[in-house]
């Protein structure tokens, strides 16, 4: 292991931050070295300088939503599960944000679409978010353009009805990932990936809720921390955080412990969206002391990012399908802090199929030199249920 001092940013010749100062710790891969050379003749700087606007712009929309929220801009979707005029207003700004930007119409793999809007009933709630979305827009100051109109404002949301593959550019959104940690004021995050050839080649997840300092032993949900985090990771080039008003970026690594006992893991706050049972079953076997840390959304892999905890563990119940954009960001933001994110059968996950993840039974994720043994208590838990049913 080495110990870098880095005064510029010497990870590598193709230097994205050199104003940064940083200390961290790494390790050197054959993964990491492998992405590195790939990217070395690709640079995303223009796309990540555009998505890391989107992201906070849209992370000021949620913050003014989760402050005030009406019983009106709650709805259910047809899978009941919930979505607010938030998400809606979330996904209009990235999408018209990374348009005016970059000069195109993105390419865009999103979860939310405009069809439940479109309806007569709706008529009061999408006027709600296009003046959410003017007035944010506003509010940033930077951003030159006549107010959208109702119209302007779907047509933004239904760029999102990308379906993704292995080929060309797609941009994938999760405008409020963790809409029900939205709903009781815990966390959320704006997360957006960017796919280049079917790889995720960079990634911004805005975490408006998640203190800058570590959560680890701490009640999160009650820090009185509340600038918000944004971090963001560029294929070959490292993690960085910095909070979501515009410090300077600092450079993350994962936790290198190699002793289950010093580790902490994830969880989903939400028992229906990860089996709870299991992952304690897991975490009993390998040897972890500390109770599950359960929160909402990626800003977990944003946590796990910077070293918070060691591991995070997500098993949905039998039947779930992962969606890409619940993932994308999170995934490399974590693997460029030198994570590793995995299927429960340490599988690497695969984001080019389309809209879906086509994986075994969970996710799990933590550093190189724990992963051998959570995967063997990941296999032995999963069989003992099994022969338990
Ligand atoms: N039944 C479910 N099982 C697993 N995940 C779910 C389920 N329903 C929704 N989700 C999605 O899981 C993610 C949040 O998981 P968690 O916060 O537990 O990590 C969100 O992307 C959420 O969608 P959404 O983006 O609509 O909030
Ligand atoms: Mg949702
Ligand atoms: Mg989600
Ligand atoms: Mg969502």
């Amino acid at each position: 292991m080495l110990l870098h001092i880095n005064a510029t940013t010497p990870l590598h010749s193709k230097s994205k931050f050199p104003f940064l100062f940083s200390l961290s710790f790494s390790t050197t891969s054959s993964s990491s070295s492998s992405r590195r050379a790939a990217a070395a003749s690709m640079s995303y700087d223009k796309q990540l300088a555009a998505a890391k606007k989107a992201a906070s712009v849209a992370a000021r929309l949620c913050q003014k939503v989760q402050k005030s929220l009406l019983q009106s801009d709650v709805q259910s979707k047809s899978d009941k599960s919930p979505v607010t005029v938030a998400d809606y207003g979330s996904q209009a700004i990235v999408s018209f944000i990374l348009e005016k930007e970059l000069a195109s119409i993105p390419s865009l793999v999103a979860e939310e679409d405009s069809g439940d809007l479109r309806k007569e009933e709706s008529r009061e709630t999408l006027h709600r978010i296009t003046e959410l979305v003017n007035d944010t827009i506003a509010g940033d100051g930077t951003i030159d353009v006549s107010p959208l109109s109702d119209e302007d404002v779907l047509t933004a949301i239904d760029n999102g009805k990308s379906e993704g593959g292995p080929h060309g550019q797609h941009w994938v959104l999760d405008p409020i990932d963790g809409t029900k940690g939205f709903l009781r004021g815990d966390q959320y995050a704006i997360a957006l990936a960017l796919l280049d050839e079917g790889k995720v080649v960079l990634g911004v997840l805005a975490c408006p809720n998640l203190p800058l300092t570590s959560i680890a032993g701490s009640n999160l949900n009650s820090s009185e921390d509340k600038a918000g985090c944004l971090f963001f990771a560029e294929v070959g080039a490292g993690t960085y955080m910095q909070s979501l008003d515009g410090s300077l970026p600092t450079k993350v690594h994962v936790s290198t412990t190699e002793n289950p006992e010093e580790a902490s893991f994830f969880e989903s706050f939400e028992a229906a969206h990860s089996s709870h049972d299991l992952s304690s079953l897991i975490a009993t076997k390998l040897g972890v002391k500390a109770p599950p840390v359960r929160i909402d959304s990626q800003a977990k892999y944003g946590a796990l990012s910077r070293g918070d905890g060691a591991i995070y563990l997500r098993f949905p119940r039998r039947g779930y399908i992962e969606k890409i954009w619940d993932h994308a960001a999170g995934y490399i933001v974590v693997a460029e802090a030198g994570g590793v994110v995995t299927d429960a059968g340490g599988k690497p996950l695969d984001f080019s199929k389309g809209r879906y993840l086509d994986l075994d039974t969970g996710i799990i994720v933590t550093n190189e030199k724990l992963m051998p043994a959570l995967l063997k208590a990941v296999r032995e838990s999963i069989g003992e249920k099994a022969s338990s049913l």
